[in-house]
């Protein structure tokens, strides 16, 4: 299974070594439990290690794999993120695409080797989903042949970028590129924000963390501000856009192309939800095969909270998803690579489709990955409110992703774009134009769905009736658009009226292409056994989200009401065919202790023991009596006996 999930045997493998090389590494230990941390000291241990990774990172993994370095990551660095978590994520890759040949050859050899530490700035205080409103600008000096960067006023302080706060000391800087007086738009630009002997910021450059935020706090998230800060021509990143020394102009292939660094982080971030989720899962799912509370029957024992039919419909769903996340973004990382190749050739055909599919995905997964963590959190009863459980932790990190990369609603509106025009090509009469994630918008469907009706039909009918109410909302939503126009509304008044219908479009349309990427999975499987175990997951999958979307096709009476009731029983046969599973299915992640980094949810089962260790080792509890009691507590009460 673990294959399954990592991709392939020598994946799972090479995890499997990784974690057993780390564990005999005391040095890549957290030196004691994060949450009894502060900030600074978290961020201090993150440093050590990360130095400590920098000299022994040959060792341990293959540097070049991508999937290597994150599970490092996790296992050492852990999810609330490291000085340098935007320099893999964003810098580099944006340097990768967007700076040319000769650029690279002077900046990656150093980003690569750590000589310089970046970030990606681009979200302002006042601006980050509206790109076309930032107000940073870089304007072209002929008579030197520099840009001169500026923040004009308050609201264009660069402000959310990770790790521009203190660790980085470069950074692609996002500004609207003015030549001439005419503005170009948002460009991407390498610049230096700190001196690299002293790491002191340089002249013109106000920089500084933004403050605690609601997890994912070793991360220094900063403010930077330029005041008239010059940079040569050649900084700005000229792969795809090239500015001459006289001023002139060359545009890029396509005019989104600088977005690709974004592209970049939506199609992985998927992955990352998946393995977010897994982890909480894995927590509470072992917690709740420990935890014993209450009877079923009372004439026995008390029962593992696990067996409760509540209970497994609170995480199995969640399970499922978990694998789907996994496929759907192990599929949409392949499809990134390819458009990346593709794009760095010239061809940009594929970037609109790539967009779409990303900006859906990135907003359901994460949204369903909160959902999915919060309830696993839940599920633990109080175990799960204490930091010991570590799943707040998760979730704070996890739900980010609902904002960063493109405000999820925002997202969802933009791959409705694109769900709109493929809704006039159907229209139209030109189906034959759609593209294959949308062919099915030109399918005739029948008038009633057969799920409980052809038996041994796989998921074929699942997956029909999945596509018949993504398009029925499509065609409704984009109908009422058109309609809207049609009457004399303006196109952007029209979209505003019909957004909650349209982003609804998105949701089923994207919730589609998840349960194809699951089905496509589980066809494709030769071990008897695990296709046995993830069909069964597959099932409770399409049956639970189906549930979930059901008024959709109840609305046009393409399922009935007693269909209703085959998926609900469908759903409760598939709790108690996962239970004996569900543990396994989590354990198969083979997420280590020093991973998970959760008392509540280690591999040992040992709940009450760890929890009273971890109790009695809290900062709290080296003295009896705190000083708060003595200078304050203790004199009230005295007062008060008097
Ligand atoms: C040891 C190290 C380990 C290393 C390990 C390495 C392994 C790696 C592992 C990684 C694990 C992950 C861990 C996570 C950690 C995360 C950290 C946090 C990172 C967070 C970073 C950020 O948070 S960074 C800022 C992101 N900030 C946005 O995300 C702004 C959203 N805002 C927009 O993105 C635009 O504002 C928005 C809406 C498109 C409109 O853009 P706009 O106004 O220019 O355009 P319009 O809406 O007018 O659209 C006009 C037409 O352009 C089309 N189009 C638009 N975009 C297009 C595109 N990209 N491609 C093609 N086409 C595109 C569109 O579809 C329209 O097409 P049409 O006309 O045909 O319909
Ligand atoms: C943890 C974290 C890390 C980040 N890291 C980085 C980084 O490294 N680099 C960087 O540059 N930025 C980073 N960001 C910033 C992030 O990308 C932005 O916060 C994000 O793109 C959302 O933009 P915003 O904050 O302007 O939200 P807003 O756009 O102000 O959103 C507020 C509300 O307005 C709604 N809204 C806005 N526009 C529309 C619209 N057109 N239609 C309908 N509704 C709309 C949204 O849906 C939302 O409900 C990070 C943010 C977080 C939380």
């Amino acid at each position: 299974m673990a294959a399954q999930i990592w991709g392939s045997e020598k994946r799972a493998r090479r995890r499997r070594e990784i974690s057993a090389k780390i564990a005999q590494m005391p040095e890549l230990h957290d030196s004691k439990p994060l949450p009894f941390m502060t900030r600074e000291e978290k961020i201090m241990e993150s440093a050590r290690k990360l130095t400590i990774l920098t000299e022994k990172m040959g060792q341990i993994i293959d540097p070049t794999d991508p999937a290597e370095l994150y599970h490092l990551n996790n296992e050492v660095l852990g999810l609330e993120g490291n000085p340098m978590a935007l320099h893999g994520v964003m810098f580099i890759p944006a340097l990768s695409a967007q700076a040319s040949d000769e650029q690279q050859a002077k900046w990656l050899p150093r980003a690569l080797r750590r000589e310089i530490i970046g970030t990606y700035a681009q979200t302002e205080l006042g601006h980050g989903t509206n790109l076309q409103n930032l107000e940073t600008t870089a304007t072209y000096d002929l008579a030197t042949q520099e840009f001169v960067l500026h923040t004009p006023q308050i609201t264009a302080l660069k402000w959310w970028p990770g790790n521009l706060g203190k660790s980085s000391n470069y950074a692609v800087v996002v500004a609207h590129m003015i030549i001439k007086a005419k503005n170009y738009g948002p460009h991407p630009f390498m610049v230096q924000l700190r001196d690299e002997k002293t790491h002191e910021p340089l002249p013109g450059i106000t920089i500084g963390d933004i403050g605690p935020k609601m997890a994912y706090n070793i991360v220094d998230n900063g403010f930077l501000g330029f005041n008239k800060y010059r940079i040569p021509r050649t900084n700005l990143l000229m792969r795809h856009t090239k500015v001459e020394a006289d001023g002139t102009y060359i545009k890029p292939p396509h005019a989104k192309i600088n977005y690709s660094a974004m592209v970049h982080v939506r199609a992985y971030m998927l992955t990352g939800q998946a393995i977010m989720l897994a982890s909480a899962l894995n927590i509470a799912t072992r917690y709740s095969s420990v935890r014993r509370q209450g009877q079923i029957d009372k004439s026995q024992p008390e029962v593992k909270v696990l067996e409760y039919q509540t209970q497994q419909h609170r995480l199995f769903p969640s399970i499922a998803r978990a694998y789907a996340f996994q496929f759907a973004g192990a599929e949409t990382v392949k499809l990134y690579e390819h458009v990346l190749k593709e794009m760095k050739s010239g061809n940009v055909s594929l970037m609109a489709d790539l967009h779409a599919l990303t900006s859906g995905l990135k907003s359901v997964v994460t949204y369903q990955t909160g959902e999915g963590i919060e309830q696993a959190r839940m599920a633990c009863g109080g175990h799960g409110y204490s930091m010991a459980s570590y799943i707040s932790e998760i979730y704070g990190v996890a739900i980010g992703g609902c904002t960063y990369e493109g405000e999820n609603m925002v997202m969802l509106l933009q791959l409705a774009r694109y769900l709109v025009k493929s809704a006039a090509l159907v229209k139209s009469g030109q189906s034959s134009k759609l593209g294959p994630l949308v062919a099915y918008l030109g399918v005739k469907s029948e008038p009633t769905s057969l799920i409980d009706r052809i038996p041994n039909s796989g998921f074929t009918e699942y997956v029909k009736t999945f596509q018949h109410v993504s398009k029925r909302q499509t065609l409704k939503a984009a109908d009422m658009f058109f309609g809207l126009m049609e009457k004399g509304e303006k196109r952007e008044i029209a979209w505003n009226k019909c957004s909650v219908e349209l982003n609804r479009a998105s949701r089923l349309h994207t919730r589609l292409f998840i349960v194809e990427a699951f089905v496509r999975r589980v066809n494709e499987i030769a071990d008897i056994r695990i296709k046995e175990a993830l069909t069964d997951l597959l099932h409770l999958h399409v049956n639970y989200e189906l549930l979930d979307i059901a008024s959709y096709a109840l609305e046009d009476g393409f399922l009935s009401a007693s269909q209703l009731d085959y998926i609900r029983d469908q759903v409760y046969l598939y709790l108690g065919k996962i239970r004996p599973n569900a543990v396994s299915l989590l354990d198969s992640w083979e997420f280590s202790d020093i991973e998970l980094r959760s008392v509540l949810g280690r591999r040992d089962g040992n709940v009450y023991e760890n929890l009273f260790k971890w109790a009695k080792s809290s900062p709290l509890n080296k003295t009896d009596v705190l000083s708060s009691v003595t200078q304050y507590l203790k004199p009230m009460m005295e007062k008060a006996r008097l």
